[in-house]
């Protein structure tokens, strides 16, 4: 009997030095780094260089990098044309991913041959640079135009964090929320092989391009059980309404066998490594808000969920009610995850890349025994295929 691994759970599929999840220690590494010190002391744009490029950046470096992210930071024409061709009722995930397919379709490297698709190291990081640098500009807009709002040009003065919020809102952010916001961009940035940098690195093994493999991670960040839980978090709250409601609520839901959205994870079973960092971020959001019943709800349904499943929270759980407080649209939560994991999704389709295997596994046929056409008479190519059925396996 075939041993069916489901969900490929429990599957080492391939190196990476990129992240280290450590479910034993409740511990995530990037090239090494403990998450939560990256979140405490760097901006979003080293983390990012570090990602890419296996080391901190040095001062001259992270000079170079912020440059060249001003220099695509502005919505382009073509991209802008497409999203307003877009209803508003679209998702905003599908807003991104089809401004990320019309990036990919203009990039000049990407055209010519599928033979030059994969594209060199220095073609592909300068690509994600690129795309790192114009996706807040996206994301922004998409949010603005849903509020019936203008675009907002970018502001070379200010780094990613607080360009990023100044673009959605039009208003310098304090630096509460900025630094808040910059905290969410690290921890969001990497989590090894999750569903979406898997997808990204099946599309990069086939050599197909860069931006063909984050649009295909666009849409498997979309989904609720992925990155489409910050959103779904905030559904979850609106719901409940009030602390006082969560017993009710979750008599309720759990009876109707219905998943919480924000809680659990294939890889922690002990509680997600990022929670208690952007937990800390959200309290000081929740402070400067002065809106102590979000804290609240959130302790409340913990607590009711962790004592009656044993199931813990992960990242989208404070992160949908930290995005809240800022001000950005519930359905602008997972676009956000999107504009961080950029990076890892790129350093990984980097690393496919140079080490590339095509990924293929084999699946475990269940279906119908072998049946006939009433009537078929086999040709010679058809004759010659069933004497050598070993080839046909
Ligand atoms: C940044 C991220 O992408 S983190 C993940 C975000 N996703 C979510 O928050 C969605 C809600 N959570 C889930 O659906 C799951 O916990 C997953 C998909 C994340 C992980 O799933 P898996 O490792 O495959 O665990 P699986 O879904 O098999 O759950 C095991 C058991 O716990 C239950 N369970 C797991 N998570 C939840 C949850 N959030 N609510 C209710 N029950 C849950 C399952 O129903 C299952 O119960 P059963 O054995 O009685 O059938
Ligand atoms: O690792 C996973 O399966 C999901 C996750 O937490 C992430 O992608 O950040």
């Amino acid at each position: 009997m075939t041993e069916i691994h489901k969900g490929l759970a429990g599957v080492v599929a391939d190196n990476t030095a990129i992240s280290k999840v450590n479910p034993d220690t409740n511990s995530l590494l990037y090239r090494g780094y403990p998450v939560q010190e990256l979140a405490a002391t760097q901006p979003f744009e080293a983390v990012a260089y570090l990602l890419w490029n296996g080391e901190l950046p040095t001062a001259e470096q992270l000079a170079e990098l912020r440059a060249e992210e001003r220099k695509h930071r502005a919505l382009a024409a073509n991209v802008k044309a497409a999203i307003d061709l877009l209803p508003l009722t679209a998702h905003p995930m599908d807003e991104v991913r089809t401004a990320v397919s019309v990036i990919g379709a203009s990039d000049v490297n990407g055209g010519g041959s599928v033979l030059d698709a994969a594209g060199t190291p220095e073609e592909n990081l300068a690509r994600s640079v690129r795309l790192y640098a114009a996706l807040p500009a996206i994301v922004a807009y998409g949010q603005r135009r849903r509020r019936g709002e203008d675009l907002i040009e970018p502001r070379d003065d200010l780094d990613y964090s607080a360009n990023f919020l100044w673009m959605t809102f039009g208003e310098e952010s304090d630096p509460v929320v900025v630094e808040a916001f910059n905290r969410s961009m690290t921890l969001y940035a990497e989590h090894s092989f999750n569903a979406s940098t898997f997808t990204a690195r099946v599309i990069t093994s086939t050599l197909s391009d860069l931006y063909s493999a984050v649009v295909g991670a666009i849409g498997a960040l979309k989904g609720p059980l992925h990155g489409g839980a910050n959103e779904a978090v905030l559904h979850i709250f609106n719901d409940i309404g009030t602390a006082a409601n969560v017993v009710p609520w979750l008599d309720t839901a759990l009876a109707e066998k219905r998943k919480i959205m924000g809680f659990g994870h294939r890889v922690y079973k002990r509680g997600d490594s990022r929670v208690p960092t952007m937990k800390a971020a959200l309290d000081t959001l929740v402070e400067h808000y002065d809106r102590p019943d979000v804290a609240e709800l959130y302790d409340a349904l913990e607590s009711e969920f962790v004592s009656r499943k044993g199931i813990y929270p992960n990242l989208d759980y404070p992160s949908g009610p930290a995005y809240n407080l800022i001000g950005f649209d519930t359905l602008t939560f997972t676009p956000l995850f999107i504009a961080s994991r950029v990076t890892g999704w790129t350093a990984h389709i980097m690393e496919q890349t140079a080490a590339n295997a095509l990924i293929r596994p084999l699946s475990a046929y269940n279906g119908v025994d072998e049946r006939h056409i009433e009537g078929y008479v086999p040709d010679a190519g058809a004759l010659a295929a069933a004497e050598r059925p070993e080839e046909q396996a």
